[in-house]
């Protein structure tokens, strides 16, 4: 109904707290705009739940509940596929919302003894998730570096019988190279800080991460707001939860002890300007780890492999080479994942503006309701620059991947030049050097 769209922000008092309005959340449409409070109010209770079950979505003041109670019926009723999707900022509260609706679900949801586990499972692949791919940024301490997908599945009855969780576009340059004021993935920090005394003695590390490049660029490794020993209990309970063995941990952590060996390694140039590693002992241990002999792990680190057609040529890395794999590449790649997480992002606003502006002014117009029309930005412009078929930045991409003779990034800016320059939403620093220039 129209008239629920015009609605003021709601006043959520609660009983306990009388004089804190939560004015950070009201509705556009069936949308839920939420505005992060920062502080525990209280209102994710198993009673706030209870309140929420099964009540029409617009009686009670809006709450990320009314969301997942709406969804979850208009589902059993319709007998459909619903989605529901969270966007925001990063800090906005995003990743605080996912988790609220899946307790929602395992809470509200009729179940039975033997789905239990596959509740625990989904609710408690959250802290390994976390573990993995979030990190401490400036904006946000436990800040998602990736993109997440779940689902859950219900039978006929309603009853959830399982799920998945698929993650997507991990910033992996993070696991080289973190800002002033950030860190690396928590896992890191949490395996030294919590993990037992033969573990790491088994992976050869030491607890402090003052000693890792990788983990002390940011310079601030140990953090007050963070727990890392507390939340590594927690990681290594839902290890076993989610069926991971002793042999898959070893595996795991060999491979997070590897990346922490690989950083501290020093490359340093001979008389022909080749790199040498003089201090193996770093080799040693991720060899032991990863299960490869180090001489073979010594060259793949100092030399590169040229396929032409059918010869194969070994020639020795040069140290600006090797900055190749730990910088430049890196910085290269993360533009282009920042791309497409821009992009991404412009599609989502896309379906908001034809889900709620569009559609809410159209229903007024229908209702014959007097209304001041709001003017937006509509980013159609912005999604076609990027995507419209032999004329957006990804054809222009494309065709500059498969073209004959060499491109680089300095070729792709004069195509980007040529075709979209005069755009009025496209705009280019031009690059010092290009990286393909550096080789
Ligand atoms: N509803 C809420 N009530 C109280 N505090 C909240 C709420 N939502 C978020 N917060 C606080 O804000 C912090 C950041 O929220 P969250 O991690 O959910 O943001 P996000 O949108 O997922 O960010 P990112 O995109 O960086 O992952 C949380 O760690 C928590 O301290």
């Amino acid at each position: 109904m129209a008239s629920h769209a015009a609605s003021l922000p709601h006043v959520f008092l609660q009983p306990e707290m009388p004089f804190l309005p939560t004015l950070f959340m009201t509705y556009i449409g069936t949308l839920l705009v939420s505005v992060n409070p920062y502080q525990e109010l209280g209102i994710y209770t198993v009673s706030q739940m209870e309140l929420y079950q099964g009540v029409n979505f617009f009686e009670l003041p809006p709450h990320v509940y009314a969301i997942a109670d709406n969804a979850y019926r208009m589902m059993c009723s319709e007998l459909n596929n619903h989605f529901i999707l969270i966007s925001g900022e990063s800090g906005a509260g995003k990743t605080e919302a996912s988790k609220k609706i899946l307790q929602y679900f395992a809470v509200t949801c009729p179940m039975t003894q033997s789905l239990q586990i596959a509740r625990d499972r989904l609710l408690l692949s959250n802290p390994v998730l976390e573990a993995f791919g979030n990190a401490r940024t400036l904006r946000n301490d436990n800040s998602s570096r990736f993109g997440k997908y779940m689902d859950i599945q219900f039978d006929f009855q309603g009853i959830p019988v399982g799920g998945h969780i698929i993650s997507y576009l991990i910033e992996k340059s993070r696991v080289v190279y973190q800002n002033q004021g950030e860190r690396n993935f928590h896992i890191f920090y949490q395996l030294l800080a919590g993990g037992e005394e033969e573990r790491l003695a088994f992976l050869g590390l030491e607890r402090d991460p003052q000693l890792y490049k990788y983990l002390s660029q940011g310079h601030c490794a140990k953090e007050s707001s963070i727990n890392d020993k507390n939340d590594w209990k927690t990681v290594s309970s839902a290890f076993s939860v989610i069926d991971f063995t002793e042999a898959d941990l070893e595996n795991l952590f060999g491979i997070i002890a590897s990346v922490l060996h690989l950083g501290n390694i020093c490359f340093e140039e001979d008389d022909q300007g080749c790199a040498t590693i003089p201090d193996t002992h770093e080799i040693k241990w991720i060899a032991k780890l990863l299960g490869v002999h180090p001489a073979v792990l010594l060259e793949a680190l100092t030399h590169r492999k040229i396929e032409a057609k059918t010869e194969e040529d070994f020639t020795r890395k040069t140290v600006i080479g090797l900055l190749d794999i730990y910088g430049f590449e890196v910085f290269d790649k993360n533009g282009f994942e920042q791309f497409c997480i821009n992009y991404c992002n412009e599609k989502l606003q896309q379906l908001l503006i034809e889900r709620t502006l569009k559609a809410e002014q159209a229903e007024y117009e229908m209702e014959g309701i007097e209304w001041e029309p709001i003017k937006y930005f509509n980013n159609k412009i912005i999604c076609d620059l990027v995507e419209e078929r032999h004329k957006g930045i990804i054809s222009i991409l494309d065709e500059e991947c498969i073209r004959p003779g060499p491109a680089t990034d300095l070729s792709f800016l004069e195509k980007l030049e040529e075709k979209v320059g005069t755009h009025a939403h496209f705009e280019t620093l031009v690059p010092v050097c290009s990286f393909a220039d550096i080789h």
